[in-house]
């Protein structure tokens, strides 16, 4: 049975069993879990309150030495996390493999950091004296995330973290619990002392009555959460409560613009990819293809021939996608395909896969496994909730558009903004589009999703509060400025009063 971390010590198991099971099969058991409680997660913040003090000290170039060691031993695990990833959230394996790699190229960029946390030397106003720049850690984070990226997600929060001197309580999502586990025994590994890093593993009541009395007794300096929009802005108004600014990462709705000269077939593989990669079940996964009113019947006809062809099963083998990735969102699905109204043309089968696959290769139990075929709905607008609204699943909407004006109308209409893309052989569409769409990130000739260790990732709006992950710009997150001044001139020079004055002559002329 599987338990939280605390202070380098597992908690004894409790009376709140959970079972995360396969969504291929969802009889069989991956994990079984001891549940924590509200005290458990204040007990891992203390924990990590009492780390901290010690590894804040640790140089950072030293404190890079153990991303390192965690980079090796993800590479030298890979194939071995990526099967757990697999079986637990049904992720086919090739995509598997590809999040585990990011956890490593995320320790490869945050090693070097290590040896760059550069503060800076600034000018005074006045002479004989020196202005500077540190950065310091922040203190505790506590770090919340969702299961459908369940190692390279949080490894976006944990990694720079610790690199920055921080130490972390970090509350996986409890379906994903043994990909969590892999992780965290992976990082307990790297040279970590005692609780630099602890796990809790907990439902969402308990997890929000800790932090909510965590932060009350100033235990957590900041908090990560990715997760849905709706707890997403909980945790916000908690954290506002005690001033306090958190990460968001939060769902999205996220739209891409066929203009009139694009390159069809590679819109549709772009849609293909974003819509129904990971079941639709990324934050970046496509919402709505908004077409151009030339281009809009052949695109469907397209999408319609791709999607026929696409394999849909075991993501063992080589499949599109496979399960839902629990129940929940099987649950969550079933109620999106009743937003679908009588007016719109439904391309695909909206039910259950009971048989086979679309295409060979499925070897499951379709009838035990969480498989949903790929829906195409076409002619949605903003009256729908599902143009309106992140749906989860394997469901795109198609819409049209008669000017670049409305198409961006359109994609800005749900208030999301993480992820948007524009395929166009047109320069000056793309540049119309990058500045008035209000995504995070931003695609041309490319799906929605995808992300690189070294560029920011995040949304606005629905999709999150402007925070940023990955590459430096994170830093910002888990670093405080403090700024310093020395004043070696023997006397008291006051800033604005004692500035020596320089005297232009206003009355010069050539
Ligand atoms: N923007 C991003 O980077 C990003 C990445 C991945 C997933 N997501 C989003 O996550 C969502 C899917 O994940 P989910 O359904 O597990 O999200 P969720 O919000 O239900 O849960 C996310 C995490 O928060 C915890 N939680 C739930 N209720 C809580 C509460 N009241 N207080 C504190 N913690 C609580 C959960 O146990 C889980 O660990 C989608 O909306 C998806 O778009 C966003």
């Amino acid at each position: 049975m599987l338990s939280s971390v605390i202070g380098g010590a597992r908690v004894p198991a409790g009376p709140r069993p959970y079972r995360s099971t396969d969504p291929s099969r969802t009889s069989e058991v991956v994990a079984e879990v001891s549940l924590a409680d509200a005290d458990d997660l204040v007990r891992a913040c203390e924990a990590a309150r009492e780390a901290q003090d010690a590894w804040r000290d640790v140089p950072p170039p030293v404190r890079g030495q153990a991303v390192a060691a965690l980079g090796r031993l993800v590479e030298a695990s890979k194939e071995a996390l990526a099967r757990v990833v697999t079986r637990e959230v049904g992720k086919p394996y090739a995509e598997a493999l590809g999040e585990v790699q990011e956890i490593a190229d995320t320790c490869a960029f945050f090693l070097g950091e290590g040896r760059r946390l550069y503060g800076q030397t600034v000018p005074s106003e006045m002479p004989d004296k020196q202005l500077f720049t540190f950065r310091d850690p922040v203190g505790v984070v506590a770090v919340i995330t969702a299961g459908n990226f369940p190692v390279a997600v949080p490894s976006w929060y944990i990694v720079p973290a610790l690199l920055c001197g921080n130490a972390v309580v970090w509350k996986p999502a409890e379906y994903a619990a043994a990909c969590a586990d892999a992780f965290y025994e992976l990082c307990a590994h790297a040279g970590l002392p005692d609780g630099v890093l602890n796990v809790v593993y907990a439902d969402g009541p308990e997890t929000f009555r800790g932090l909510e009395q965590a932060l009350g007794r100033g235990l957590v300096d900041k908090v990560g959460f990715t997760g849905s929009t709706e707890v997403g802005s909980r945790i916000g108004e908690l954290c506002g409560r005690h001033l306090q600014s958190p990460c968001l990462e939060l769902g999205g709705k996220n739209p891409m613009v066929v203009t009139e000269d694009a390159d069809l077939p590679l819109a549709v593989e772009g849609a293909l990819f974003s819509g129904f990669g990971t079941a639709g079940q990324r934050c970046t996964s496509l919402g709505t293809a908004i077409v151009h009113e030339s281009v809009h019947g052949e695109f469907v006809r397209l999408l319609d021939e791709a999607v026929g062809a696409a394999a849909v099963g075991d993501p063992s083998g080589d499949v599109l996608y496979g399960p839902m990735i629990d129940e929940r969102f099987a649950d969550g699905f079933e109620k999106v395909l009743g937003w679908i109204g009588p007016h719109h043309s439904i391309h695909g089968s909206t039910g259950r896969i009971t048989a086979a696959a679309p295409r060979d290769g499925f070897t499951g139990d379709a009838d035990a496994g969480l498989y949903y075929h790929p829906v195409v709905v076409d002619g949605v607008g903003p009256a729908d909730e599902l143009f309106m609204n992140e749906t989860f699943g394997p469901i795109i909407g198609v819409a049209s558009y008669r000017t670049l004006d409305e198409a961006i109308e359109l994609a800005n209409a749900p208030g999301y903004g993480l992820s948007a893309s524009i395929y166009t052989t047109d320069p000056a569409k793309v540049f119309a589009f990058r500045r008035r769409i209000s995504a995070g990130m931003v695609s041309v000739n490319n799906s929605t999703s995808g992300a690189e260790a070294h560029l920011p990732f995040g949304g606005n709006g629905r999709s999150g509060n402007g925070s940023r992950q990955s590459g430096m710009w994170v830093l910002d997150q888990f670093t405080r400025w403090q700024s310093m001044n020395w004043d070696y001139s023997g006397r008291l020079q006051k800033a604005q009063m004692d500035v020596l004055e320089i005297v232009p002559d206003p009355g010069f002329r050539l």
